[in-house]
């Protein structure tokens, strides 16, 4: 059996946390405050970055393209930094918590007792992964987590230098990528790091897949 990773890195949609859960409970929250959001902070670092990245000059012209980024699931940072800034709200006030599957506040105390690092790599901002593992059904899971990586930290998730990136940042190579889809594990096959691919329940085989096939963070599936 091959020896444990140092670092377990990990995607959140599809991986630890339910598809659905983004899709159907913070996408729309975010499309939904996105016009009072906007109009509230005109001048704000992150509005500014969204202005300049749609080219959009007036509130409606913005709001409009924001909205139809979040309907076309676009990983735009600008849009995720501010997706990030409307999910506090929610999830400091408790009127949201987490989706986290079982088998994940399991393994991280596993890891935890392993010296497994675990941290994470999402193409939602660093403010939104934080939150998210904070305000989960499960609790404040946070304190086991020891990096956050996004697109603007480390670079897009489906190119190999991301993970040059976050390979070089944790000071190892020895790191597992756990994931849902198989163009992010490729890039970090190339780039060194070892591959698990998560199929979650009600998610389709992906056949043409070469990476090893898990349905959870179970030690019998994963075996660290
Ligand atoms: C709290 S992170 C919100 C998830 C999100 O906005 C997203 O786009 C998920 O991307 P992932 O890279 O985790 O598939
Ligand atoms: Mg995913």
């Amino acid at each position: 059996m091959a020896p444990p990773p140092q670092v377990v890195l990990l995607d959140i949609e599809g991986t630890t946390t339910d598809i659905s859960f983004v899709h159907d409970v913070l996408f729309p929250l975010s499309r939904r405050a996105l016009p009072e959001y906007i109009a509230e902070h005109w001048n704000d670092d992150e509005v500014l970055r969204a202005r300049e990245a749609t080219g959009a000059n007036d509130m409606a012209g913005l709001i409009d393209h924001l909205t139809a980024w979040i309907d076309a699931d676009r990983k735009e940072p600008t849009l995720k930094a501010i997706q990030g800034k409307i999910w506090r709200g929610a999830f400091e006030s408790g009127q949201v918590k987490s989706h986290v599957y079982p088998d994940v506040p399991a393994a991280f105390e596993r890891w935890k007792a392993r010296g497994i690092r675990i941290a994470i790599f999402s193409s939602g901002s660093i403010e939104a992964q934080e939150l998210l593992f904070r305000h989960s059904e499960h609790g404040d899971l946070t304190g086991f987590l020891s990096g956050y990586f996004d697109p603007t930290t480390a670079g897009p998730k489906r190119e190999v230098s991301a993970y040059e990136a976050i390979v070089r940042a944790l000071g190892t190579n020895e790191v597992a990528f756990l994931s849902d889809v198989s163009t992010e594990l490729e890039a970090a096959r190339a780039a060194g790091l070892s591959t698990w691919q998560l199929v979650r329940p009600g998610i389709a085989d992906d056949a043409a897949s070469t990476h090893a096939k898990v349905r959870s963070f179970a030690l019998d599936e994963l075996g660290f």
